[in-house]
């Protein structure tokens, strides 16, 4: 399944977030490119399609054949962010492909199956590939999807919790089909971007971990009302 935005299969990674124009009305310093990662079929293009048109299509999978990418702005703190999202083939006879385009992200995401034990001991590799191939301050976040398939669950939250502390990276669980923190994944990871844009040094930093704590208390405490 593709997602149903404006990036080419094919468009070469010398292509600078920046170089895609300004015409939402964004300022073009805050134009970030993210990248979706991690083992095929963990989700990373339902979690896109369903980030940018709010939709989740069930059915048949069918594995991403190279690298595209969506835009989307979104708007923090009255500030309009525009993030290129590109979505990646998580089939190991993609990742030379892949590689190439470590470098100019600002953001990846980085997914396992929360239903695939094997999705989730590959983080390891996909962390030191990333360490590898990546700018050395990318923005990364941990996220654990497929969590509405709660009945064929194989690695538990703690888990999930207990790797992303090792590593000193955000993490959340989410799910493609219900939307549950897929908003919140891609506004957490536009604040930071934005913040780092727009921080003056003697300001103090960003704390991403305390946004997205705040945030989750904030939906759960007004679920209800
Ligand atoms: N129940 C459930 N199914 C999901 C979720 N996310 C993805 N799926 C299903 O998992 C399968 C794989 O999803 P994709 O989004 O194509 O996976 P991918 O990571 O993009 O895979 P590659 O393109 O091969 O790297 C599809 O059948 C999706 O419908 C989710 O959150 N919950």
């Amino acid at each position: 399944m593709r997602p149903g935005g404006a990036g080419s299969a094919h468009a070469s990674p010398a292509m600078d977030a920046r170089t895609a124009g300004s015409q939402d009305g964004y300022n073009e310093d805050l134009l970030h490119k993210t990248i979706l990662l991690g083992d095929s079929g963990v989700g990373k293009t339902s979690l896109l399609v369903q980030f940018d048109q709010g939709k989740f299509i069930p059915g048949s999978f069918s594995a991403t054949v190279g690298i595209g990418f969506t835009n989307k702005v979104v708007t923090v703190d009255d500030v309009k962010v525009k993030l290129q999202i590109w979505d990646t083939a998580g089939q190991e006879r993609f990742r030379s492909v892949t590689h190439a385009y470590y470098r100019d992200a600002q953001a990846l995401l980085l997914l396992y199956d929360i239903t695939s034990k094997m999705s989730f001991d590959n983080i390891r590799a996909w962390l030191s590939e990333i360490h590898e191939y990546a700018q050395k301050d990318v923005v990364i976040m941990l996220l654990g999807n497929k969590a509405d398939v709660s009945s064929e669950r194989v690695v538990r939250t703690e888990d999930g919790e207990t790797l992303a502390r090792e590593y000193g990276v955000p993490f959340m669980e989410t799910s493609a089909k219900t939307g549950m923190n897929v908003e919140l994944a891609f506004l957490a990871i536009a604040k930071e971007l934005k913040e780092r844009a727009v921080q003056q040094l003697d300001e103090p930093r960003f704390q991403i971990h305390d946004y997205i704590e705040s945030q989750k208390k904030k939906s759960s405490c007004c679920a209800f009302i």
